[in-house]
């Protein structure tokens, strides 16, 4: 996360003049502004972009600054790139509303975009990442120091980890609090090798795991599920609150088991009702990042470990038309 620009300070004339003609999402990246003999010169802090976004940046600051009488020429400086290893958390309010699938398939799609991913199941209670990602049975090794444990590779070019991985099944269900954020912060300081994006599967609510991630390990952004249903449509913006509270941009909404596909005769039906979701998310102001319909074979696929954004058929689509807006918000900060 970059640095706010402190708004309480008070910018000298020039400073302001040029903090003026620029948009809030430049002034927020900005950390010094002068002009010298009529040539506007700003620092501003890209480290957390990639080169298009960074070239991007520097286009709109010296278009912007270019229309000022006062300014003949612009350069900037943009801090250096940073390697850093990018989290983002997958909430839901409610449980079993299809979360641990759309991280999984985001995840599988975003390897096939080209991206270094690995999947954190931070459902400490009830992980489903081993079976979801064919790794169930496999133990992860330690490094040769001992003080880490080595990601899992799946089948499907993505990375993994999972309490499920670690202890026998049903074993966590005795653990109190503090103990679920310390098994967190072993799954996220593995060594997760070249991976430069970790997708975590949140357990739901906003329980211990939420509050120890969001102290310890903020993610970057945050994507919350719902299905159209009313309540979970609720607790939807309860986990929200959540990721506010703690300063986590929402990047958005996604509405799962939207609308049935009848495999035998093809009508749709909608269980849960329709288009709920993306109101909901306008009402809130927070992005729709699209829809996923429940199908029996994305049910199906699941339970055998192959997910079907590994594939090719319609099943994949959903899963990477949300995976193309996650990869653009990663790279530019837009959807
Ligand atoms: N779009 C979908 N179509 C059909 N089945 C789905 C879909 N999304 C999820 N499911 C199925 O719903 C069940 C719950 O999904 P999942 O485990 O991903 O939810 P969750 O929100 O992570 O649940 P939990 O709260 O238990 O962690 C699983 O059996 C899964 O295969």
């Amino acid at each position: 996360m970059i640095k706010p620009y402190d708004t309480d300070r008070q910018p000298d004339a020039e400073e302001a003049l040029i903090r003026g003609a620029l948009s809030p999402e430049m002034n927020h990246r900005v950390r010094s502004a002068r002009i010298i003999a009529r040539r506007a010169v700003i620092v501003a802090e890209a480290g957390d972009l990639s080169s298009e976004g960074r070239a991007g940046l520097e286009a709109d600051i010296t278009a912007a600054l270019s229309q000022l009488p006062e300014v003949d020429e612009v350069r900037v400086a943009l801090t250096g790139e940073r390697r850093r290893r990018r989290l983002i958390a997958v909430g839901s309010g409610k449980g079993g509303v299809g979360k641990s699938t759309l991280t999984t398939n985001l995840a599988v799609a975003l390897a096939k975009l080209g991206r270094r991913v690995g999947v954190i199941d931070g459902d400490i209670y009830g992980p489903s990442q081993p079976k979801l990602l064919k790794t169930e049975g496999q133990k992860p090794a330690a490094t040769p120091e001992g003080d880490m444990l080595v990601a899992i590779d799946s089948p499907y070019g993505v990375k993994v980890l999972s309490m499920g991985h670690i202890v026998a099944p049903g074993k966590a269900l005795a653990w109190r609090g503090p103990m679920t954020g310390k098994a967190l912060s072993q799954l996220i300081d593995a060594d997760w090798g070249d991976t430069d994006l970790l997708l975590v599967d949140l357990p739901p609510g906003t329980g211990d795991v939420q509050l120890s991630m969001l102290s310890a390990h903020k993610p970057d952004g945050a994507v919350l599920v719902s299905t159209p249903q009313d309540l979970a449509l609720i607790d939807a913006a309860r986990a929200g609150q959540l990721f506010e509270q703690g300063e986590v941009p929402i990047i958005g909404l996604v509405e799962n088991m939207a609308g049935y596909a009848c495999p035998h005769c093809g009508e749709v039906s909608d269980p849960f009702g329709t288009g709920g979701v993306e109101k909901f998310a306008a009402a809130l102001d927070i992005p729709f990042l699209g829809r996923v319909p429940l199908t029996l074979a994305t049910r199906m696929a699941g339970d055998r470990g192959e997910p079907p954004a590994a594939g090719d058929d319609e099943t994949a689509q959903p899963f990477v038309a949300i995976a193309e807006r996650l990869a653009r918000w990663l790279d530019t900060g837009k959807l």
